[in-house]
């Protein structure tokens, strides 16, 4: 059986406060766009995993479709799978790729084994992996707050627009990004920001990761600077990094970005 796990994109992202089990209190928009991997599992006579296109940083052990094997065979009776991942999406991105991978295989194991497992029971599972992967459950677009892992639906659309995401050479960790911030009381909930017009975003909505990582990092404020030169309503790094998307109301000429960077148009 075979999923196409989806990246995400953060539209702003507020971090409000530092919590006592050393995680950050946030809120963020999670969009879902068209950038995927392939991952497919055959029941097998062991476990196995096997990965292709982009290379993935770490021991196969730690790869999250491994943990969540794990997790899930602690409470049912599993058979091995043989698994097999297509590395599409940046690494390092702030796409959340591997969060992505680990929700999908949940949901890949739910059909292939009849575990009837609901997706809020899928949410619970894959939380212990990541603040990121309860979203690629449904992966509709959803206001996210607490450790980025509590939602509640928006009604957001951007299918009549241009979206363009460009990864620049460069690799930002999660944990060095919320490093750098010092965390913040929003003043007005990106809930209510987020129901303005598109054009009226880049005056509000904001990622509070941009300023520490622009200083680590200028090649990534350099892509935003580009993408509102090249006449992006709204422009705006995802998550902690190092992608950055921008909103367009057509498809931008983008030739001068491309030399350096990776340039995915219509996401
Ligand atoms: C930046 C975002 O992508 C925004 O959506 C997420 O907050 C990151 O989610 P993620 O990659 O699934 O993060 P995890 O793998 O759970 O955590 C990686 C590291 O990020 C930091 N972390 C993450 C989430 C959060 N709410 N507060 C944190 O401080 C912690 O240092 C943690 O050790
Ligand atoms: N299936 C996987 N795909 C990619 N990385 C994985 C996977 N499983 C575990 N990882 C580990 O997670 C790290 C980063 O993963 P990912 O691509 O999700 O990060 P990201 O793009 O920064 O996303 P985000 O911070 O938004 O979750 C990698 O360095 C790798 O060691």
């Amino acid at each position: 059986m075979i999923a196409f796990p989806n990246a995400k994109i953060n539209i702003g992202l507020n971090i409000t406060e530092r919590r006592a089990d050393g995680y950050h209190n946030l809120e963020t928009i999670f969009y879902p766009i068209n950038i995927t991997d392939a991952l497919e599992i055959v029941p097998a006579n062991e476990l196995s995993f096997e990965a292709s296109g982009l290379g993935i940083p770490g021991q196969v052990e730690d790869n999250l479709c491994i943990k969540g094997y794990h997790l899930l065979k602690a409470d049912f009776d599993l058979p091995p799978v043989k698994i097999h991942l297509h590395k599409h999406i940046p690494i390092g991105a702030g796409l959340g790729g591997g969060s992505s991978d680990a929700a999908f295989f949940f949901k890949l194991m739910n059909k292939e084994f009849s575990l009837n497992l609901s997706n809020e029971q899928m949410r619970d599972y894959v939380r212990v992996l990541g603040a990121d992967c309860a979203f690629f459950i449904e992966g509709k677009p959803v206001y996210a707050f607490e450790k980025g892992d509590q939602f509640e639906p928006v009604d957001l659309d951007l299918s009549v627009y241009h979206l363009v995401l460009v990864m620049p050479p460069a690799h930002v960790s999660t944990a060095e990004a919320y490093r750098g911030v010092k965390p913040q009381p929003s003043e007005r909930s990106l809930k209510e920001l987020v129901s303005l017009p598109v054009g009226d975003w880049k005056q509000y909505i904001r990622n509070d990761f941009e300023t520490s990582i622009f200083k680590n990092h200028p090649v990534i404020r350099g892509v935003k600077s580009a993408l509102y030169e090249a006449g992006a309503l709204y422009a705006c790094m995802s998550g902690s990094g190092a992608s950055v998307f921008g909103v367009f109301k057509e498809r931008p000429d983008l030739s001068a970005l491309e030399k350096d960077n990776q340039v995915f148009y219509n996401v």
